[in-house]
């Protein structure tokens, strides 16, 4: 019998609670997701107990007791070791809705409590001394890399749908392969997403995203059309499989963040802010999450929309370093418009796209047993490389060098302008802000107050 040991405080406070248990004649141990992240050697964040016990009897037991749940059989524990669910071995009778169970049933049996649950790896129990329960061959299928539910598939999914998108997160975060039981019940039943939350969607659909392997989530993901179900039009994400999703793919691990992810799945998939906004409400993404990914769209659009006017202007004059200072204008612009962090974030998404010509394959793609297609073509905005490369190239040096990265960094405020002259207040001081505060940013003026006076007194009103 294998013996597995948490080391860490948090894993001494389980052990005390579970010994406490133990010492009233009923059994507990730690459950689900901290056993699988201890085997793969993986940080833990939380430690969940299961035990034979009933909720009152927990309640009664322990000092501080949250009744979390207790239809449900679950009380959160609070120690100053930490903070843990507690929860009475169960079965679960009918399920409503592809998501809840209709009955919870009170068991004394440890391994019928292991059986519900959604996937081996995430079915095995460790009791205080570390002796590892696991009745489903949980080790076996993480030695395997492989994702399989305990049971039958089927059953599993139908039961709660969300484990079909947490089947492909946990493929995707741990890299594994999904066993073809698992896959092809997956598939049949994926229309069963459609009661879930879009909440809960998007919490897997983060996770997957924000992991070390996003391209291999999302070939599961597309592969499977699931996201074709959810609840709310998820436009793009849910596309079938094509050339520019393997363009995408090729490329997604090539930015960092999962906010700029998204926005390069956005700009693959040539949707346009709009059609993002859209997605991200869908998925109710938070504000921040919005605003890590909408502003980067806008910012590309702009620049693209700039290098486009560039290349026309060179093709005009008939020399490749025409509209460079236009260009360069048009990137402090978009600084000005959308901040620092977005606009290096299209350059960002702009270096991963050019490099998805090359149209490698996830490797997830060619363990789905894809058909291999052509190199997809992107959709290059940008249509005169020399201004878009230009960008990329000058874009970073030109933004180390700005003096200013936001209106409040110019040395003169709009009260200014507006005590120079005799105009009343309007619209115009901001535009006049903002064209000085473009000058400053290109270097054209320096960033100095008296300077700047200077050309307000002269040029009065600059718009
Ligand atoms: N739809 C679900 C969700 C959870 N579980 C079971 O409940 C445990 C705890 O679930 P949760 O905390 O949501 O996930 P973890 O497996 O701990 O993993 P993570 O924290 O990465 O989501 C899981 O391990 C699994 O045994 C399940 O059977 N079906």
């Amino acid at each position: 019998m294998l013996r597995l040991q948490l080391n860490s405080e948090l894993a001494d406070g389980a052990r005390e609670i579970i010994r406490a248990i133990e010492q009233q004649g009923h059994q507990a141990y730690m459950v689900g997701g901290c056993v699988r992240d201890t085997i793969l050697d993986r940080p833990i964040h939380d430690i969940d107990i299961a035990t034979s016990a009933a909720p009152e009897q927990v309640c009664e037991w322990f000092e501080r007791v949250i009744p979390t749940g207790l239809q449900h059989g679950t009380v959160t524990v609070v120690t100053k070791r930490g903070t843990y669910e507690v929860t009475t071995f169960r079965r679960e009778g009918g399920y409503v809705d592809n998501r809840r169970p209709a009955s919870v049933e009170f068991i004394t049996d440890v391994t019928e409590d292991l059986r519900r649950r959604d996937f081996t790896m995430n079915a095995m129990a460790v009791d205080a001394d570390g002796m590892l329960l696991d009745p489903f061959d949980g080790q076996v299928d993480l030695q395997a890399h492989r994702v399989r539910t305990v049971g039958h598939a089927e059953e599993r999914f139908s039961e709660d749908a969300l484990r079909m998108l947490r089947a492909l997160r946990f493929a995707s975060v741990l890299q594994m392969r999904i066993a073809k039981g698992t896959w092809r019940a997956l598939v049949k039943l994926r229309a069963g997403l459609a009661p879930v939350a879009m909440e809960r969607v998007r919490e897997e659909l983060w996770k997957l995203t924000a992991g070390p392997d996003p391209a291999r989530g999302w070939a599961f993901v597309v592969r499977s059309g699931i996201l074709a179900y959810a609840k709310e039009p998820l436009l793009f994400l849910a596309h079938p499989w094509s050339a520019r999703w393997q363009s995408a793919l090729a490329v997604l691990g090539q930015v960092e963040t999962p906010e700029l992810r998204f926005a390069l799945l956005a700009l693959v998939h040539g949707a346009s802010a709009e059609e993002a906004q859209a997605v991200c409400l869908a998925l109710r993404l938070s504000g921040a999450q919005q605003d890590g990914i909408l502003p980067v769209l806008r910012a590309h659009a702009q620049l693209a929309a700039a290098a486009q006017a560039a290349s026309a202007a060179a093709a005009a004059q008939g020399a490749a370093s025409a509209g460079e200072a236009a260009l360069r204008r048009a990137f402090a612009q978009a600084v000005l418009a959308y901040g620092e962090t977005a606009v290096r974030g299209a350059l960002a998404c702009r270096q991963a796209m050019l490099g998805a010509s090359e149209g490698e394959q996830p490797a997830a793609v060619q363990q789905a047993s894809m058909q291999p297609q052509a190199a997809a073509d992107l959709p290059h905005e940008c249509a005169e490389p020399h201004a878009a490369c230009t960008l990329l190239r000058m874009g970073p040096q030109w933004l180390n060098a700005m003096p200013v990265r936001q209106l409040s960094d110019l040395a003169i405020k709009g009260r200014d302008i507006l005590e120079a002259s005799e105009r009343p207040a309007g619209p115009w001081v901001r535009a006049n802000l903002e064209h000085i505060w473009i000058k400053v940013a290109v270097g054209a003026l320096p960033n100095e107050r008296d300077a700047l006076m200077n050309v307000v007194r002269k040029g009065g009103d600059t718009t």
